[in-house]
């Protein structure tokens, strides 16, 4: 159960937002507090990150609801802080209380201009021209201004979101804003996990607007639908703590089966992954021809040698017994010319991960439907092309929606790598992983979070499957991050990324714990 946990782990969309606002409205906080509450925050983060000495001149974009009325209590607020403050209001009607803030900013002698080349000289523009009330593209004149905007070599802050961004889907509605920073009003919104929004995004961060926590779960109820996954719950789930008495057969059981004359490497960087898990035995069902790589890679791994095809891959399981073992990964570095290994593998009963070119074949033979029947848990960990192969008719632009579904209709935990991992299953919440680094856009690397998957599912925990699977991304992320750290963004190949998950996991439990 995961109870209703920090407010800055809810990620929300805009009809979402809108209702946990109007709890607020309803229970007498006035909008115009709220909207203070929100820009006074945004004036000061500006004041401290662009500070006047370097940035006097500011242009702020006021568009007609309330995020134009944030906008220009920025600008009245910047204005009283010596800032030279330009308005652009490109519509006339404006909502009422963005009304009076503008009645207010031309009383405190803002100058109101109309037309973008007045902001060329400025040294930084606001853009507070629409937020999550953004229902339809953005067209005519106020397309023209996003475009003028977009081409100034002046930086750019969003307020709540770029204006043109679909607060949910992270679609570009028609055009907009290339923010370099957006500051997110309240609670996260679905947009800021959309892969082809991060562009506009830029730097993000989030401001709380002091939203109660009731307000919060009397919309999304007690277990929030979408969830980034913290620091401190991705520790709470590590299997860090273990009894005194425990004995490698305890500490879970897990088999791989991978690897192939052609990519041997994919076996032994998912072998890596599993053992710095922490699981008590790791197992690798191999092409007998390569057994002897593993075995001077991985002393501590029983290696399996499995009869193999001409091309040296894994012709079939032969009479391996798949009852011994508390998790199965299956896929990692096993090519194209595989024998019928995932037909032979459903059927244990145990966890079975399923990726890379396991994932390929469960496509090809359409085995999908099979996944329903399954006894135990299934998790698939595509990559954008994996997951077109599997599901042809989703449309990964809204990855967040398109992982749900596919979740919902392989009844399987499904994990979509990307800039923002994904990770969805038939019930519970949705996780996404806040905190990445490009640098783990390399090969391999998801052979070692297979196997990491594998090795902390085969281990005995009291958290939901889900929630570990969303670990094990978080897991990967933090050594990948850590990993760019120390060897910069060019030096995390999937070998190095493997040597970083146990000391990044070290970093979160501080120097002074004992196990
Ligand atoms: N998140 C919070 O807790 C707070 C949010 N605030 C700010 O308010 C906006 C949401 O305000 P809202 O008025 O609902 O919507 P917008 O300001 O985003 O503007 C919508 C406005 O524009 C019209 N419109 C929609 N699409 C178009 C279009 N393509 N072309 C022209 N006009 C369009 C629509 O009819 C509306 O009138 C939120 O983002 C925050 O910035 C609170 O002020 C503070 C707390
Ligand atoms: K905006």
């Amino acid at each position: 159960m995961t109870v209703a946990s920090p407010w800055f782990r809810a990620v929300v969309s805009a009809a979402q937002m809108q209702e946990i606002e109007n709890w607020l409205f309803a229970q007498g906080m006035p909008v115009a507090a709220l909207m203070e509450k929100a820009a006074l925050q945004i004036a000061n983060r500006l004041s401290l990150l662009y500070p006047l000495t370097k940035f006097p001149r500011i242009g702020v974009l006021v568009g007609p609801g309330h995020n134009g009325g944030d906008g220009l209590v920025v600008a009245r607020e910047l204005k009283l802080q010596d800032y030279q403050v330009k308005v652009l209001q490109p519509l006339d009607q404006l909502k009422p209380l963005t009304q009076n803030h503008a009645d207010y900013g031309k009383g405190l002698g803002i100058p109101w201009v109309d037309d973008v080349q007045a902001l060329a000289h400025c040294d930084l523009i606001i853009d507070a021209l629409f937020g999550f009330g953004l229902t339809r593209p953005i067209t005519g004149a106020i397309a023209d201004l996003v475009t003028a905007i977009n081409a100034l070599p002046i930086p750019v802050v969003s307020i709540d979101l770029p204006s043109g961004i679909h607060t949910d889907t992270g679609e570009i509605l028609g055009t907009a804003v290339q923010a370099d920073r957006s500051f997110c009003l309240g609670l996260w919104k679905r947009a800021y996990f959309q892969d082809r929004a991060l562009a506009h995004l830029g730097q993000t961060e989030l401001l709380g607007i002091g939203l109660p926590l009731q307000a919060i779960a009397s919309v999304l109820g007690q277990i929030w639908p979408v969830q980034i996954l913290g620091t401190e719950q991705a520790r709470r789930t590590l299997p860090l703590s273990r009894s005194l008495v425990t004995h490698k057969y305890q500490q879970g059981h897990v088999l791989l089966i991978c690897g192939s004359q052609q990519y041997a490497g994919g076996a032994l960087l998912a072998c890596l992954g599993a053992r710095a898990s922490g699981v008590g035995m790791v197992t690798m069902a191999v092409p007998t021809g390569i057994k002897a790589l593993l075995h001077s890679q991985c002393p501590e791994v029983l290696v399996q040698g499995l009869l193999e095809t001409s091309s040296g891959a894994i012709a079939g399981l032969g009479n391996l017994d798949l009852s011994r073992y508390t998790a199965v990964a299956l896929g990692p570095g096993l090519g194209l010319d595989v024998g019928p290994v995932v037909e032979e593998v459903l059927p244990v009963n145990c966890p079975l991960i399923l990726d890379a070119d396991g994932l390929n074949q469960l496509a090809r033979q359409q085995l999908l439907p099979l996944l329903a029947e399954r006894t135990a848990p299934t998790v698939l960990t595509p990559h954008g092309g994996e997951f077109q192969r599997l599901f042809p008719d989703l449309d990964q632009g809204d990855r967040l929606t398109a992982v749900q579904t596919a979740a919902a209709i392989s009844q399987a935990t499904v994990l979509l790598k990307g800039a923002k991992t994904v990770i969805a299953s038939p019930t519970g919440p949705t996780w996404v992983i806040k905190d990445s680094t490009p640098a783990l856009a390399r090969g391999g690397s998801g052979d070692v979070l297979t196997g990491l998957i594998g090795g902390l599912l085969a281990q005995p925990g009291e958290f939901a499957l889900t929630q570990r699977v969303a670990t094990a991304a978080w897991w990967h992320a933090q050594a990948g991050i850590l990993a760019a750290q120390q060897r910069t963004v060019l030096g995390v190949d999937a070998q190095h990324l493997a040597e970083y998950l146990i000391p990044a996991c070290r970093q979160w439990i501080g120097q002074n714990a004992t196990n």
